[in-house]
């Protein structure tokens, strides 16, 4: 079972992009770093190395590109880098000027195991401004030839049509292009992706100048974006000739608009920067993108390419991601990242409730407050909206309905919040009401037996939102939903005439961990007046409990804790956001769940005290996974094909059938059971 611990087991690869040092125009010296830095990369387990552009000869030769001691001694010194790493179980990209018949090309080269598999001319030759690349060099369409003898080597694949397919590597197709060819309107990055190629590699020599390192940052990430690629580009850096230009040297790794590792930049040593590409992500997201199979249909041009094959040996053995995957996808680390979040998710709530009420003509919103999380954030979300539409916040009418097992902590933490924000408040006790429907319906709890089933939790919910609902009819106006999007996932609702009913929510595509962090974040000082932030503070460290089910009256917390049942939120959020979005297998999840969540020294938190930080092992994130895609899958989509209008508020997205999630009622599980059984329990 130890290959479930081997990244390249669950769709990813690792790569390398290096920087070396060079000398201008002293190809041994530059081969024996390549040589150095390539043997690095291989014991790293990288199965794709990148080295700039014209990296052998180094970049800034001006006019001795036109000297033949250059040339002759740049095609021996890479018959020696050919010798020298044929062992090497990682493919190698290596810029050098390359002369067929008498033209010479500015090249990216792929060696791998002492041959070389294919050569890519540079497409487009800059030459405006501080570059000259048109003296030196010459454009493709000068030659009709698609191969050369190069090394000693014959037939090697020669053109801008090459993709290179690594067979036993599952989606793995890559392609090069080289520095300005990403920066013309229509990159031949773009053509290669939409032939199939899922990583590009690009060979760059790029001066710096200021903020030049943004700019060339924003067309990395852009590229990647569009083309739903993996990226990966090494510029040129310390020994370049500086006799006019300065080079800062800089290895990039984006990842379908996500940068994934970044170097340093000025540094005068030789360096190596490394991540991992999710190839099934990028080709899920095609899969998923109809739109990228149209673009290629409408551009035929991408037809052109050749396919050169290879295969390449790879060790077995644990080898874990060195990139971070967050604990909280629906919720960055970052702050700067989190306030605009935060701003943006309490605006669209907000914003589609507007609507809703002008709409409607509504005159008074109802909501149920029972101190927990998810009424508590549609109610800040309501006085924002009334605030806005200039209604006096008594126009919110807030019901607070203890039942059998409502602790005195919530109940009390429900009126200080209504009572905080200024909106009306009304208590009604819902016992009777049950008590005369458990015992219409002869359940044996009405005799007192304490038979504390579903139906006894369901009645519950249910007298509660059917009060809710003739309220609306008599005050005219919206009931507002709580139930949040880890309750939907997990059908942890009750259906119909019950909590997941209403006339709109505004928190179905809210997560619960990014419910907490909205809450949480209203309590930085100066949000919301001190009263407000007192009760929000006291219900974010409340049990998290459906309050269904009688315990101890005295307990300081609610005796029911919902995340005993379903799972720890924060574990099945990871675990809804990787299946929903990506569609990826319950054994991928598990590896990348472990990866974010087994060790809680590692990586970056989001605003979370010491206290909270938990971690869990591969057998706990096995045993809940397990209930996630039984519940998902198989038990509540019938919860999800009806739920109440509301607006997508994450990236993650909605489980709405009107939007995001589409599925039938009466599926199987039987798929993800299958593929859940290759995790290991410990
Ligand atoms: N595919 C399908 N198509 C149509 N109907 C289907 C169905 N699958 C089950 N059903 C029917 O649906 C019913 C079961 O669904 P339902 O009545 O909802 O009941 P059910 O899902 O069994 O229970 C609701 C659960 O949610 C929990 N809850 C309730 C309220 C609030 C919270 C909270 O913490 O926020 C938690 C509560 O503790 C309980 O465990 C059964 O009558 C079943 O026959
Ligand atoms: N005692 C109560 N008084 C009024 N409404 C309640 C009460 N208990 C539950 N509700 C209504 O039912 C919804 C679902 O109940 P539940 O306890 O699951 O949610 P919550 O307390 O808002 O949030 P969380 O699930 O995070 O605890 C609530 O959001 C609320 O609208
Ligand atoms: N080597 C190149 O093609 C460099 C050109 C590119 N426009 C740059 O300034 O970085």
């Amino acid at each position: 079972m130890n290959e479930f611990f081997n990244l390249y087991r669950h769709g990813f690869i690792r790569v390398a992009v290096a920087v070396p040092e060079v000398r201008v125009a002293d190809p041994a010296f530059n081969a024996t770093h390549t040589i150095q830095l390539a043997e690095e990369a291989a014991a790293q387990r990288a199965v794709l190395t990148l080295f700039p552009e014209l990296g052998i000869s180094a970049y800034t030769n001006e006019d001795l590109f036109h000297q033949q001691a250059l040339l002759e001694s740049t095609e021996r010194e890479i018959k020696r880098l050919l010798r020298e790493t044929s062992f090497l179980d990682s493919i190698l990209v290596v810029g050098a000027p390359v002369l067929v018949d008498s033209s010479l090309y500015n090249c990216g080269l792929v060696l791998h195991r002492g041959q070389i598999l294919g050569i890519v001319p540079k497409t487009y030759l800059p030459n405006y401004r501080e570059f000259y690349e048109g003296r030196h060099f010459r454009s493709p369409d000068t030659t009709t030839r698609n191969t050369i003898e190069y090394c000693g080597q014959e037939e090697i694949p020669f053109g801008t049509d090459l993709l290179f397919n690594v067979r036993n590597i599952p989606n793995f197709i890559f392609a090069l292009e080289l520095c300005e060819d990403l920066w013309v309107p229509a990159p031949p990055s773009s053509f290669a992706a939409l032939a199939g190629a899922t990583v590009i590699a690009n060979l760059t020599a790029t001066n710096l100048t200021i903020g030049k390192a943004d700019y060339r940052n924003a067309l990395v990430s852009n590229q990647s974006a569009r083309c739903l690629c993996g990226y990966m580009y090494s510029a040129a850096g310390p020994g370049e000739s500086t006799t006019d230009l300065a080079w800062d040297g800089q290895a990039l790794i984006y990842e379908a608009g996500e940068c994934l590792s970044k170097s340093s930049r000025f540094d005068l040593e030789s360096r190596l920067t490394y991540s991992e590409i999710d190839l099934d992500k990028l080709v899920m997201e095609r899969t998923r993108q109809n739109s990228f199979t149209e673009n290629a249909r409408v551009l035929s041009d991408y037809q052109r390419f050749r396919t050169v094959h290879c295969d390449i040996q790879l060790t077995d053995g644990e080898l874990l991601l060195t990139r971070q995957y967050p604990r909280f996808p629906f919720v960055p680390s970052g702050e700067k990242d989190r306030d605009r979040n935060c701003y943006d998710a309490y605006n669209i709530q907000v914003h589609g409730l507007v609507k809703r009420l002008q709409y409607t003509k509504s005159e008074t919103i109802i909501i149920g407050i029972s101190g927990g999380l998810d009424s508590t954030q549609s109610l800040l979300v309501a006085a924002k909206a009334a605030d806005m539409l200039g209604w006096p916040r008594e126009r919110i009418r807030a019901y607070t309905m203890p039942g059998f097992a409502t602790s005195s902590r919530t109940k009390e933490n429900a009126w200080r919040l209504i009572k905080a924000l200024g909106v009306y408040g009304e208590e009604l006790d819902i016992r009777p009401a049950c008590n005369l429907m458990l015992s219409d319906i002869g359940h044996p709890a009405s005799g007192g037996t304490g038979d504390y089933d579903v139906t006894y939790e369901n009645i519950q919910a249910g007298q509660r939102t059917s009060t809710l609902f003739r309220l609306a009819n008599m005050h005219k106006g919206i009931v507002l939903g709580t139930g949040d999007l880890s309750e939907l996932a997990l059908g942890w609702t009750t259906y119909g005439v019950g909590d997941h009913m209403s006339h709109y929510n505004v928190n179905g595509s809210v997560p619960k961990t990014l419910i907490q962090y909205l809450l949480r974040w209203q309590t930085v000082p100066g949000r919301v007046d001190e009263d407000t932030r007192n009760v929000l503070l006291d219900i974010l460290s409340t049990e998290i409990s459906p309050e269904l089910v009688p315990g101890k009256s005295d307990a300081d917390q609610p005796s029911q804790r919902t995340e005993d049942f379903i799972g720890p939120y924060e574990l099945q959020d990871f675990h809804i956001y990787y299946t929903t979005r990506y569609g990826f297998r319950p054994s991928k999840v598990a590896f990348l769940a472990y990866n974010a969540w087994h060790n809680k020294e590692q990586g970056s938190w989001p605003d979370i005290p010491e206290e909270k930080r938990n971690q869990y092992t591969i057998g706990e994130i096995k045993h809940w996974l397990e209930i996630f895609v039984r519940r998902f899958f198989a038990r509540s989509q019938f919860k999800r094909s009806v739920m109440p209008d509301g607006p997508k508020v994450g990236s993650g997205g909605s489980l709405s059938p009107r939007g995001d999630w589409r599925a039938p009622s009466d599926s199987e599980a039987t798929p993800w059971l299958e593929d859940l059984s290759r995790i290991p329990e410990n």
